[in-house]
């Protein structure tokens, strides 16, 4: 790999005798890692079923090696969203965060959700989150991925962050920043990156992350936790963006990081005022763990915590009729939906609980999809087949690895059941796929076009 000059005079100084071990990394393969989806599967259950060799990965609970010749972005199991797969490296960024149930968590650079997914996990589908991104086409990404996983309690925004700031001012109480960056941790992984790399570019980044920090500043509450990350190695998006901010804002205190596994400290000699808190920001380097590179701060915003006071979202209006969707459910599920619903252009979304209001967002997903209310009848969204517990599905066509029928669904074609149920879910050894319409022993495909494959 051809590394640009002015990016291996930089290492080299800031490294010094660790360079050497730092640029032979670029000779070793880039390390696969996949993270167990704790919404759908606990990670023992999955150690047990996992259809290929997995091996720990030490700094992230959920997470595993694999190789890449086993294709697990292949199997029908990372169609069921049983796993995400994701650079090891990233995966410590939300294990810093420590996510819980219940808070109101905004992850303000989501896609295509890598964080996200994995913060939703933690949050047990309980509380609010906030997947925001500013790329039209990467937040289609996002909300297929947050589906997927069946994170239901999500809600997806296509925002910039002055006008979520203006929005949500003060509300949130963990916020993540994965800012974009130069990507010099992307090096191995996509070698197309190299071309994009050049001092202007690290600066132009720099000066990016220094706004959209400003913004995630003003939305995080007295008391709250702001986590930043980049995959790249530069001082200037990185211990300098943090001594930047805590010069501007005083309130915000880096936190302490849990090391060891390999995991370095940030360097304060790498900025202006060798600020010593900065020791407690992290930097995973390719050379010393098996992963690609990131670095990671935790700041908390001093103050006594207020509670947040936002308008609630309103529920669906009563003119709209909401008959089928009920039929349907009762066709269909073993539970009723009891969260408020929220209608537009005849879509129809469960809201996470204690949803904020949204007037004048951008909003791709306002909770968990529903479906759509069609004339004289519901058609269920395939994030529907995601986004509820195993259990709460009425019907099952369960299929099996060891036919080939899995392969006929996810290709979008219909099946032989030999029943007349109506709505089914269509699971892979017991995991929704997606849904099926059995009438008179077939079963229509209600699998996404887009996301058929030509499985063979
Ligand atoms: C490093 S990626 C995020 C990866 C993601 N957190 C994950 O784990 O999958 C950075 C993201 O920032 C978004 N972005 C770029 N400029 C932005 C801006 N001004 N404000 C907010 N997001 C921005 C990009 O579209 C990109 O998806």
């Amino acid at each position: 790999m051809q590394l640009p000059a002015d990016f291996i005079h930089r290492m080299k100084t800031m490294l010094q005798d660790d360079s050497e071990r730092f640029f032979s990394s670029y000779k070793d393969n880039k390390a696969s890692g996949l993270r167990v989806n704790t919404l759908k599967i606990d990670v023992e259950a999955f150690k047990n079923l996992a259809p290929f060799p997995i091996d720990s990965i030490p700094f992230c609970r959920t997470g595993f090696y694999y190789h890449p010749a086993d294709e697990p972005g292949k199997h029908p199991y990372h169609h069921a969203g049983l796993y995400y797969i994701q650079e090891p490296s990233a995966m410590f960024v939300a294990e810093v965060l420590d996510a819980k149930p219940g808070e109101r968590i905004l992850d303000l650079c989501a896609a295509p959700g890598g964080k996200s997914t994995q913060i939703a996990g933690a949050m047990k589908n309980q509380g609010i989150l906030v997947a925001n991104d500013i790329h039209p086409k990467r937040v289609k990404a996002l909300s297929e991925n947050i589906e997927r996983m069946g994170a239901s309690h999500a809600i997806v925004t296509n925002e910039t962050p002055e006008k979520l700031a203006n929005h949500f001012q003060g509300y949130f109480d963990k916020i993540v920043v994965d800012a974009p960056c130069s990507g010099e941790g992307m090096f191995r992984k996509d070698p197309e990156a190299v071309k994009y790399w050049s001092l202007d570019h690290v600066e132009h980044c720099a000066s990016l992350q220094k706004d959209i920090l400003e913004s995630a500043y003003k939305m995080l509450k007295e008391g709250g936790i702001l986590v930043y990350s980049t995959c790249t190695f530069s001082p200037s998006e990185n211990e300098q963006m943090i001594e930047k901010l805590i010069d501007k804002h005083p309130d915000m205190q880096l936190m302490p990081i849990d090391k060891g596994h390999g995991i370095n400290s940030g360097q304060p000699d790498w900025t202006e005022s060798k600020l010593q808190s900065l020791h407690l920001t992290a930097r995973l380097w390719p050379h010393h763990l098996k992963g690609e590179g990131h670095f990671v701060a935790k700041l908390q915003k001093n103050g006594r915590p207020t509670k947040h006071s936002i308008r609630l979202a309103k529920g669906i209006s009563k003119k709209i009729n909401i008959n089928d969707y009920r039929t349907f459910e009762k066709q269909a599920l073993n539970i009723s939906i009891q969260q408020p619903l929220f209608s537009k252009n005849s879509q129809l979304y469960a809201l996470p609980d204690h949803c904020p209001d949204f007037t004048g967002l951008k909003v791709i997903r306002p909770g968990l999809h529903l479906g759509e209310l069609k004339k004289n009848r519901f058609e269920p969204n395939h994030a529907l087949a995601h986004g509820l517990p195993i259990d709460s599905y009425r019907h099952k066509v369960d299929l099996s690895l060891n036919d080939d029928s899995w392969k006929k669904y996810l290709r979008g074609e219909t099946l032989q059941t030999g029943g007349d149920r109506g709505w089914c879910a269509v699971t892979i050894e017991g995991f929704p796929l997606g849904w099926g319409k059995e009438v008179k022993g077939t079963l229509k495909n209600f699998y996404p076009k887009g996301l058929r494959v030509n499985v063979k």
